[in-house]
């Protein structure tokens, strides 16, 4: 790289078909750290400067709201149900809340951030390795969302890997597949049992949600993003406005924020509390519960001071089971299904293959002038 000012070497690969990998492809973390780096390539700049409409729509009044967990698994009956009722004000809401008390160490969150740092310190011949070459690979490394179809880059580096219901995992580095294994399986025990509070919360059986969407045999994905520090920080996103596909995504970061949710048609910046779990709604819980809970959307903003780590793991239904909202929801409240079927692999493909413009693939199962 020359010392003499920013040389772009990217390989910009929007004209390769989604299906190929984009080889050559050069992390945002070696970008960031180009020796006198002070502006992002154009194609980095989002049409919409985010500052600007984040001045004028931020909301800082309000709060996001907090379950605790050990009330909904160890709590006196009364104490169960205002947490079920809580989560589905939550769910309802804002499509987004904080969990704490979930009883997952914090040394094995704090393991996994480390773990997840060392990856995206491996070299890029190391991190080649494992780039994937199809949105269902199961494991995928690479830049922005999908390279090969952003119009708009985005500064992220990710590794994407489905971790349930087979284990796959990158072998490098050291230890770190193990650590993955363990935080997948307390993660998804945490996201099992609010399945189980919001199908109450819904009026069905605690079971009713999982056993409908078969959540046992369910995708859990470890999806990692990296957020080098960024020269020109109200010009890019890291991630754009978006909803998450599945059921519940829970996420934890390296202490830096950067995570905005939408509420009211306002940005919420969200200041994650130590060792809580940052938890929104997926596409397929509002699927499943006909509209009423929302799919949240978020986006996650820059900063040139710091260098963010999220760790998101959504789980959602098995890839087979075809999604649509719940009988007894449709049969009991006497209403028209507001979404038509599909199945959770197809819904996948076509999100992952899809350039992120704000809009959501659930725009196309949506049932129009339904009530
Ligand atoms: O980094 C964040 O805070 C958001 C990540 C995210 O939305 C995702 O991975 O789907
Ligand atoms: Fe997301």
């Amino acid at each position: 790289m020359a010392a003499t000012g920013p040389t772009f070497n990217i390989h910009y690969s929007s004209q390769v078909p989604h299906d190929q990998p984009a080889k050559l492809m050069t992390s945002i973390k070696k970008l960031a750290e180009s020796p006198g780096i002070t502006f992002i390539p154009p194609t980095y700049t989002c049409t919409n400067n985010p500052h600007d409409d984040l001045a004028a729509l931020i909301d800082t009044e309000s709060t996001i709201p907090t379950v605790d967990f050990s009330l909904l698994t160890f709590g006196t009956p009364q104490q169960r149900s205002q947490a079920i009722h809580d989560l589905g004000k939550a769910c309802q809401d804002w499509g987004f809340f904080l969990v704490i008390n979930h009883g997952v160490p914090e040394s094995l969150m704090k393991a996994i951030l480390e773990g997840v740092q060392g990856f995206f310190d491996l070299t890029e011949e190391e991190k080649h390795e494992f780039e994937g070459k199809h949105v269902l690979d199961p494991i995928r490394c690479g830049t922005s969302f999908n390279a090969s179809v952003d119009e708009v880059m985005f500064w992220r580096d990710f590794l994407k890997v489905f971790v349930y219901p087979e284990f796959h995992f990158p072998t490098k580095p050291a230890g770190f597949s193990e650590l993955a294994l363990e935080y997948c399986k307390r993660t998804r025990q945490v996201t099992r049992e609010l399945l189980k509070g919001i199908s109450e919360s819904l009026g069905l059986e605690a079971s009713d949600l999982e056993k409908f969407l078969n959540v046992e045999s369910g995708l859990q994905i470890f999806i990692a993003n990296l957020y080098p520090p960024c020269p020109q920080p109200e010009l890019a996103l890291g991630m754009p406005p978006h909803s998450d596909h599945g059921l519940l995504t829970l996420l934890i970061q390296n202490g830096i924020n950067g995570l905005q949710v939408q509420h009211k048609g306002k940005w919420v910046n969200v200041n994650a509390m130590p060792n809580s779990f940052l938890v929104n709604t997926g596409d397929h819980l509002e699927i499943f519960s006909n509209g009423k809970y929302r799919s949240n959307i978020h986006r996650a903003v820059l900063t040139n001071k710091a260098t963010r780590i999220s760790l998101a793991t959504p789980t959602g239904p098995s890839l087979e089971t075809v999604v649509t909202p719940a009988p007894e929801l449709i049969n009991n409240e006497n209403r028209k299904p507001a979404y038509i079927g599909m199945k959770y692999k197809d819904y996948l493909e076509l999100q992952q293959s899809s350039m992120l413009d704000g809009k959501s693939i659930l725009d196309r199962v949506r049932v129009s002038n339904s009530e």
